[in-house]
């Protein structure tokens, strides 16, 4: 009998919740070609969960809705290894033991969707490993290593609502920022990230103009976030129809404001309470069985 497990079967779990770019500006690029941009960042309730156990070898175990389609899309290696391995080669520097774990990723958020799971499942792994190996992982060493596994998991390590410049690096928290219901809504096609950057045409568009507001009024922040952007949605519009359709479903449920996330094709749309949300998703599954939809809220910012 093959036993199915969870992250709750595991002496200690983390949370890796999804990443969600409300506004996000190109405003220029890297000489080493990445681009530079400033985003205003929440994180949804929902999310992957990974479980972490002493274990006398290290193994790996998956389950959840998009755990198959992982299998076989990460065969450059999935994102929580190489965040174990990273972390354990910087705990021997240190001198400290990291002996064998056994890690289980709950997956079930869409792969390849604008949401960072793999992000969130990096920044999951760090999180929990340095606290079952009692490594006091210095802050600095954190970020870099973070960033060597890419440029959402310094953000995903917080996982609370954010501005993030640079290529993501440089963060500033929003304490007083509220929390959303929101509907996720995903065509389950993946979008390639670089793919997505190759087609922008223009790299220079106008940053953000600050300082955004410091307030925790929700309708304020939704006029703030429409006048903000998603230089990234035109491109991946052209890579992958079923987003303009996904859009136009979602904001025909009422959503007070729809857009793209990162570089698609999951697309948000805030509500204002969760039971709406939760009526707009069922709905919407209803009318796009084939395609995912969840309802959620979003971290608080000084939860
Ligand atoms: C689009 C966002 O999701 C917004 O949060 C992120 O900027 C992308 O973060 P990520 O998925 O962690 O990206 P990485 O794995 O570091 O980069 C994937 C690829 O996207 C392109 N890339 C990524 C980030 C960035 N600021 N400029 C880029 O041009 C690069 O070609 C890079 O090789
Ligand atoms: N644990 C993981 N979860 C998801 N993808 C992973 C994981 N490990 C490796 N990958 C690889 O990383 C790629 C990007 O996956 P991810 O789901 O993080 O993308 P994304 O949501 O578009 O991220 P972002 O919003 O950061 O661009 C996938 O195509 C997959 O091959």
């Amino acid at each position: 009998m093959t036993v199915i497990l969870a992250a709750d079967d595991f002496d200690l779990s983390e949370e890796a919740p999804a990443k969600i770019n409300l506004a996000l500006h190109v405003t220029g690029q890297r000489a080493d070609g990445y681009h530079l941009l400033d985003m205003l960042v929440t994180f949804a309730r929902h999310g992957d969960r990974l479980g972490f156990r002493a274990s006398a070898h290290d193994e790996f175990s998956l389950s959840g809705r998009f755990s198959p389609l992982l299998a076989e899309a990460s065969a450059g290696g999935n994102l929580v290894l190489r965040a174990r391995d990273l972390l354990r080669q910087a705990a021997h520097d240190a001198g400290f033991e990291a002996p064998p774990v056994h890690i289980h990723l709950e997956k079930n958020l869409p792969v390849a969707s604008g949401i960072g799971g793999g992000s969130a499942d990096a920044a999951a792994t760090l999180r929990g490993l340095t606290r079952l190996w009692g490594f006091p992982l210095p802050a600095d060493t954190a970020t870099a290593i973070a960033l060597r596994l890419g440029a959402d998991v310094p953000m995903c390590l917080v996982s609370r609502p954010l501005i993030a410049r640079g290529i993501g690096e440089a963060i500033e928290l929003l304490p007083d920022f509220p929390s959303f219901a929101m509907v996720l809504g995903n065509p389950l096609v993946s979008v390639s990230t670089p793919e997505v950057f190759r087609m922008l045409t223009r790299k220079d568009n106008p940053p953000f103009a600050l300082p955004l507001q410091a307030t925790n009024n929700r309708m304020q922040w939704i006029g703030t976030i429409e006048r903000l952007r998603n230089d990234l949605e035109p491109p991946a519009r052209a890579l992958c129809n079923e987003i303009a359709t996904l859009s136009q479903l979602i904001e025909s449920q009422g959503a007070l404001a729809t857009r793209m996330s990162g570089s698609g094709a999951t697309c948000f749309g805030l509500f204002d309470h969760l039971e709406q949300a939760t009526a707009a998703a069922a709905a919407l599954h209803s009318l796009r069985p084939d395609w995912y939809f969840q309802a959620t809220e979003t971290i608080k910012g000084d939860a």
